[in-house]
């Protein structure tokens, strides 16, 4: 579990985190939820260690990670794995050798046959067991996803972060991805974190959502609660996404009748 206590940042005098807590349970796809520019990646940054926060602390499952020793803080960071946003696969290299770079930056105790049956294993696992020799430029942009996922869980990793894993992908695609973070975070049992504004992966894989707007965490909850949440801003969120519009004017239709729908079209939600 990570905890994120009264988390605090600002760049040059303008506040942009006014004091986050919140918690990333354990083997569960946590969702930061939120529009654009409401700080999320900010947080994210803040979490694995690559912004520092002007105030608050981060713990990680018990290990403070804020202000800690630096042997203390490379060992939590050698357990984050990162999907980045837009994959950030290093063109030069082969997808084995993308796979391969972390376990040859964090794990030197491995023997090269070692590593690269693990970057078999993990090839294997994200669905792409033949496109070890191809390079970046030849896959499709959901199979460089699958390679971000599986350099990311290479060395093990306890903690995942994906930074909107579904940006520039088409809505089928989307899923596929979705649904792989989430039977991984459950196989292993990864403390998963997902930055999206994405209402599709909200209702597919939302575990536990933490909705983050101006800065300040409004709400947080389970994708069942997450429809009736009582909160204006998430509400307006929510109801800006067709396919949730569409979904809710189906559900009215079938509990209320048509009458009940005309009357919400009236007053707008
Ligand atoms: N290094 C930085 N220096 C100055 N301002 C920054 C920096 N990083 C982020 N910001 C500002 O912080 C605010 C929040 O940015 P952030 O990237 O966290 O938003 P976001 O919620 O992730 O948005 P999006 O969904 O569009 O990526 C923005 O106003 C942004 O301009």
């Amino acid at each position: 579990m990570i905890e994120v206590s009264n988390v605090q940042k600002a760049f040059n005098g303008n506040p942009v985190l006014k004091g986050i807590s919140c918690t990333f349970e354990t083997g569960k796809c946590n969702l930061v939820l939120g529009g654009s520019g409401t700080g999320k990646s900010v947080l994210l940054q803040c979490i694995v260690g690559l912004m520092k926060p002007d105030l608050g602390s981060i713990t990680f499952d018990g290990t403070m990670y804020t202000n800690n020793k630096i042997n203390i803080r490379q060992e939590i960071r050698r357990k984050i794995g990162m999907l980045f946003q837009g994959s950030a696969l290093f063109d030069s290299m082969t997808v084995a050798q993308n796979v391969e770079f972390p376990l040859q930056m964090l794990t030197p105790e491995m023997t090269p046959a070692e590593r690269r049956d693990r970057v078999e294993f993990c090839l294997k696992r994200v669905g792409l067991e033949n496109a070890g020799n191809k390079m970046p430029s030849e896959i499709s942009g959901g199979m460089k996803k699958r390679v971000g996922i599986a350099r990311a869980i290479a060395p093990n990793c306890t903690y995942l972060f994906c930074d909107e894993p579904n940006s520039g992908l088409d809505p089928a695609t989307s899923i596929k991805i979705d649904e792989l973070i989430h039977e991984i975070t459950h196989e292993y049992n990864i403390t998963t974190v997902i930055i999206t504004h994405d209402m599709n992966s909200v209702i597919e894989i939302g575990e536990h959502i933490i909705f983050l707007h101006q800065g300040r965490k409004l709400w947080d909850g389970t994708k069942e609660e997450i429809l009736n949440a009582q909160v204006p801003e998430l509400q307006e969120f929510i109801f800006s996404s067709s396919l949730v519009r569409a979904a809710k004017k189906v559900d009215e239709e079938a509990e209320g009748g048509l009458a009940s729908i005309h009357d919400h079209e009236g007053g707008g939600i």
